[in-house]
């Protein structure tokens, strides 16, 4: 914990306060389309989507917020203007389909909100009903993810590539995004310090009203995924005004608990975390395989434990599925449950 950070934004104390303490965001969402039969073997990834499947895209956001998510992740984590313009789409049309992203999410909590009736709602402990807050979070991957070419998980970008690079290569995405409708701006996996300075000086340029997370991705537990400190990536987004949550996601299970202590060395913001299936991806086959070594099934279990390591706000990332996200839903509203201790 530190103290004598900048003054706290309210927003997400607040929703977190309405879901009761801790909230809920949801699961793989790329890898779940492609287990819905969507072939994403395409440098736009889950993009792909929000040309060829936008019923799919929504079904899933659904499906999320029927499992219990109180967060959803919008499809444009590897939507960008650079990647549609590269196969061939005007710029309006790339940047059509960036706010298309968030119109879906937003149409899936329409639809969910719209069937939520006195039978179907949540109930709130005094025993009325209610409807669970949801919600839309526009993704952003990072540069590594738009290139396809496994440097989202390595972090390495060359000398090439300067802070000026990353900022510029964001800066319109960012904009649109954050006049889309979404409530938040998700930065997701980032693999490197100079990407995280680079959305964090964004943000103050552009003068981003939304609030943002940081959320980094490691493969040792100890750094991220370039081998930069977690402590100074966590250190830049607890600087950002704007940034409401700070965390680690697409990281297998078990190097989570390590993670969220060296997070809140650094920041009082709240932690997220949403760990993928502790598979590892291998981009050359363009294939999850098992990793070996300790066993990262059945993360829920371990939610308890993080919990009292200081996160709150728990999803999945690639290959967690809704059941993942069900069972965490349950763990968390199950105040008494013996797993978590
Ligand atoms: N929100 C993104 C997804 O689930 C994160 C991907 S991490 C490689 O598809
Ligand atoms: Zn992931």
């Amino acid at each position: 914990m530190v103290s004598g950070s900048v003054q706290q934004s309210p927003f997400m104390s607040d929703f977190l306060h309405k879901c009761g303490g801790y909230a809920v965001v949801d699961g793989g969402f790329a890898t779940e389309l492609e287990r819905h039969g969507a072939d994403l073997n395409d440098p736009l990834w889950s993009a792909k989507c929000l040309v060829t499947s936008p019923h799919l895209v929504r079904k899933v956001h659904l499906d999320y917020i029927d499992a219990g998510a109180n967060i959803i992740l919008t499809a444009s984590y590897q939507a960008t203007i650079q990647g549609f313009e590269a196969k061939g789409y005007s710029t309006e049309e790339a940047e059509g389909l960036l706010r298309r992203s968030v119109e879906i999410a937003c149409e899936a909590r329409d639809i969910y909100y719209g069937r939520c009736t006195k039978d179907s709602c949540d109930f709130m402990d005094n025993g009325s009903a209610s409807r669970r807050p949801v919600l839309v979070a526009a993704s952003v991957g990072s540069y590594g993810a738009y290139l396809a070419d496994g440097s989202e998980y390595s972090g390495d970008y060359g000398d090439a590539v300067s802070l000026k690079t990353l900022k510029d290569f964001h800066r319109r995405r960012v904009q649109i995004l954050a006049n889309s409708g979404a409530d938040l701006i998700a930065f997701e996996t980032i693999p490197n310090k100079l990407e995280a300075k680079a959305y964090a000086e964004l943000l103050e340029e552009e003068e981003i009203n939304i609030p943002a997370w940081f959320s980094f991705n490691s493969k040792d537990g100890i750094n991220v995924v370039s081998g930069d400190s977690i402590l100074e990536c966590a250190s830049i987004a607890d600087s950002g005004k704007q940034v409401v949550a700070v965390g680690i996601n697409c990281t297998a299970p078990r190097f989570i608990h390590g993670l969220i202590l060296s997070v809140r060395k650094v920041t009082d913001k709240p932690v997220i975390i949403y760990p993928n299936s502790g598979e590892t991806y291998d981009a050359d086959r363009k294939e999850w395989v098992q990793s070996t070594g300790v066993r990262d099934e059945d993360f829920v279990s371990y939610i308890g434990q993080w919990r009292t390591a200081g996160a709150s706000l728990f999803g999945g990332c690639c290959r967690t599925t809704p059941n993942t996200i069900r069972a965490i839903s349950r763990v968390l509203s199950n105040k008494s449950s013996p797993s978590l201790s």
